[in-house]
């Protein structure tokens, strides 16, 4: 089944060449073709190129983009949509003065999130989820990690995971699996977090290797939760069971942990909103990618990550929503990219960049995913008549998408 996109006023991050990540300077470039072509066959982009060479073009279908824009969709490389209930409580508790930190102290955030979670069925816990990956289907998603990491005993850790499992199954767009093992100690291990950290390293890493629910391992590297110690060791465990490290770190404390990740081959290393001059240093030295969630730091009100030093220091950025019921209820990669350009300064060019073909490579699927290039997958959008791509960001928190395309069809 072929599907032709016609008269596409411009067709937005078109690369020849099957590049894995964009950095620096070069992210200031956003390869374009104005009034294009899209030919799709079946899950696969085929061709594009200029009006002009369509000639005689046929196809199974064919969809007319005139006063429109294509882009590839989002690639959503940092979310915890497996969650039960909410925390919109919490959300009034800190308009009335408490902090996130108050919160969790006092037992609430991720401890709330998980006891909701241990309550709630396996079948319940999908459904809801299963909402909210439909609706970030809808505004443009066509790639999502996401994260287990509220179970916090080797039984709920294993339902979540298994629950990412089903949702891979049964929705189009791609999934990938990362096991969030230490995102808090829990209530049973408040005295004795090095119990928690064996338990993790003896019980849970390996269960979920031999099951394979799981491609990346990730640890909340931060003061109260856990050190560079408990994080070394369990990237180091994950890696021992072929799991590939993607941390949380330096949300609210900057104490080395990006070293420790860079040190190990992290994939990504995600948060960033507080950052050392040492931290960019050695980001430089290895392949990892720094990812910002500013939808998180518009949601907590905490500094957002300096992404204009980073692309100056020649490093490449990526842009994830960082979806969760505790620091940012919010699926939105439009908002995200909105944000990216109204709070961190980045221009469009460096925020479509940043969300799409870098959002691919932090999911280690930049082969197939995240550009405009001849046999990657058919994931696009496509937006409503804009006058341009800047007006994309620029005109924040109106839905300007008409059809969102996963593996070739319209969902
Ligand atoms: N910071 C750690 N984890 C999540 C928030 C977890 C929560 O508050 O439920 C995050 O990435 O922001
Ligand atoms: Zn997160």
């Amino acid at each position: 089944m072929t599907t032709l996109i016609t008269n596409i006023q411009e067709l937005i991050q078109v690369r020849e060449s099957n590049i894995l990540k964009v950095s620096g300077q070069d992210m200031k470039r956003l390869p374009t073709i104005k009034n294009a072509y899209l030919l799709i066959d079946d899950d696969t982009i085929v061709g594009y190129g200029p009006m002009d060479d369509c000639n005689n073009m046929e196809a199974d279908t064919v969809i007319n983009a005139s006063g429109k824009l294509v882009l590839p969709t989002w690639c959503d490389s940092h979310t915890h949509i497996v969650y039960a209930g909410n925390r919109e409580q919490e959300f009034v508790d800190r308009i009335n003065g408490l902090s996130y930190e108050d919160i969790a102290n006092r037992g609430g955030g991720i401890l709330n999130s998980a006891e909701k979670l241990q309550l709630t069925s396996e079948d319940d816990l999908y459904i809801q989820s299963a909402n909210r990956l439909k609706q970030v289907m809808k505004l443009g998603t066509g790639a999502i990690e996401i994260k287990s990491g509220y179970g916090l005993t080797v039984e709920a850790e294993l339902k979540m995971l298994r629950v990412i499992k089903r949702l891979k199954q049964n929705f189009p767009l791609k999934v990938k699996a990362t096991l969030l093992a230490a995102h808090a100690v829990p209530k049973e291990y408040k005295d004795n977090k090095e119990g928690f950290v064996d338990l993790v390293i003896n019980e849970l890493i390996p269960k979920v290797a031999k099951e394979q629910l799981a491609k990346y391992i990730d640890v909340f590297c931060e003061k109260g939760y856990f050190d560079l110690n408990d994080t070394e060791r369990i990237l180091k465990a994950g890696k021992l069971h072929g799991l590939v490290p993607k941390i949380h770190v330096n949300q609210f404390n900057a104490f080395g942990g990006i070293e420790v990740a860079v040190n190990n081959q992290a994939l990504s290393v995600d948060h960033l909103e507080e950052l050392t001059l040492n931290d960019i240093e050695v980001l430089k030295t290895g392949e990892t990618m720094p990812v910002a969630l500013p939808s998180c730091s518009y949601f907590l009100s905490i500094p957002y990550t300096p992404g204009r030093k980073l692309i100056e220091a020649g490093l490449p950025l990526a842009l994830a929503t960082d979806y969760n019921p505790g620091s940012t209820p919010s699926g939105n990669m439009n908002f995200v990219v909105s944000t990216a350009c109204i709070k961190m300064k980045l221009t469009p060019e460096e925020a479509i960049n940043a969300a799409t073909i870098n959002g691919a490579y932090a999911m280690g699927i930049s082969n197939m995913y995240g550009s405009i290039t001849r046999g990657k997958k058919a994931n696009i959008i496509i937006t409503k008549p804009v006058p341009s791509y800047a007006y994309l960001p620029y005109a924040f928190g109106n839905n300007h998408i008409e059809t969102v395309i996963i593996n070739g069809q319209i969902v």
